[in-house]
């Protein structure tokens, strides 16, 4: 399985470092950026082969995987279509339609979009992939068999929910360190030092994801079991309930959704 990475950034450099210590070959990954950082900054950590320009270098893969901003896809993927035959096109970029990929690569029909996230540099991510119809079945298998090597994988039914999916799982780590940045520094807040903090807010987070994947209960009922009538625990959720945290929670993940729509359609119409 070799995999080419047009793009060498943030989520190439998760899924690159996570194919590699899930087994995968150096030999077997390669990564394009016209940016010199970007490819020096992926070689201090990883020993994969990178190039500046896409060139026929391209036949030689059986995925290429594109890992651009969206608003540079189409600049970015013009240039490959003569060298593109058979191998799989997997687009992890958000909004980015794939009939709009299959338009910039003249039709070209084997193309999967895919939402993984960034805790698939430790063999933990969750993706959602959607294919094109004309994608065939060994489009799809190829797919799978890449990102299922850095952690879950969903398939989407159709294409709108994949953008759901890039709203929940795909933006969601920021969400969670988010939550993480702010226990911390409450913790701080409280006289707990940044050391005592961390480790503290690490572990209840860690612990009680831990317990909510291997109950068969709603972690509704799981937190119920935190609270205590009169105590702490109420007293902390009343306050959260005062400030409309459950919403604020569902109104940002709705404005993701949206954004994610409207980047396909902004830099689809190119
Ligand atoms: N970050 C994340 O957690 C996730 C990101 N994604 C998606 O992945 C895509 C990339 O995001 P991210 O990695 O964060 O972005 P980055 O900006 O970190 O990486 C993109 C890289 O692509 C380079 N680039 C620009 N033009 C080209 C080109 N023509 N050919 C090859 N490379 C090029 C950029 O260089 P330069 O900086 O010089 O422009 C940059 O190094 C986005 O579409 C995003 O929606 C999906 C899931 C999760
Ligand atoms: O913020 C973004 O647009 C990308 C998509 C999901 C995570 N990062």
């Amino acid at each position: 399985m070799k995999i080419i990475f047009i793009g060498a950034g943030n989520i190439a450099s998760a899924l690159i470092g996570g194919l590699l210590r899930q087994g995968i070959s150096s030999d077997d990954l390669h990564a394009i950026d016209p940016s010199a950082g970007a490819r020096k900054r992926l070689n201090k950590r990883y020993p994969i082969e990178t190039s500046k320009a896409a060139s026929s270098i391209v036949e030689n893969y059986d995925a290429l995987i594109l890992a651009v901003k969206p608003q540079v896809m189409k600049k970015a993927i013009e240039p490959l279509a003569p060298w593109l035959s058979t191998q799989l096109i997997i687009s992890v970029a958000a909004g980015i339609r794939l009939a709009d990929i299959s338009r910039w690569l003249n039709g070209y029909s084997h193309v999967v979009r895919a939402m993984p996230n960034i805790p698939a540099l430790v063999g933990v991510g969750a993706t959602g992939l959607v294919s094109l119809h004309s994608a065939d079945d060994a489009d799809q298998a190829l797919a799978e068999r890449v990102l299922r090597v850095v952690g879950e994988i969903i398939w989407c039914e159709d294409e709108s929910q994949i953008d759901a999916v890039t709203a929940i799982s795909g933006s969601g780590p920021a969400y969670v360190f988010y939550f993480i940045e702010a226990m911390r520094n409450a913790a701080c807040e409280l006289g707990l030092n940044d050391k005592q903090a961390r480790a503290l807010v690490l572990s209840t987070f860690s612990g009680a994801i831990q317990l909510a994947a291997q109950s068969d209960e709603f972690s509704g009922i799981l937190l119920e079991r935190v609270v205590s009538e009169g105590g702490t625990t109420a007293a902390a959720l009343q306050s959260f309930e005062a400030d409309n945290i459950n919403k604020a929670i569902s109104r940002g993940v709705s404005a993701a959704y949206t954004r994610a729509i409207q980047i396909g359609v902004t830099f689809g119409k190119q």
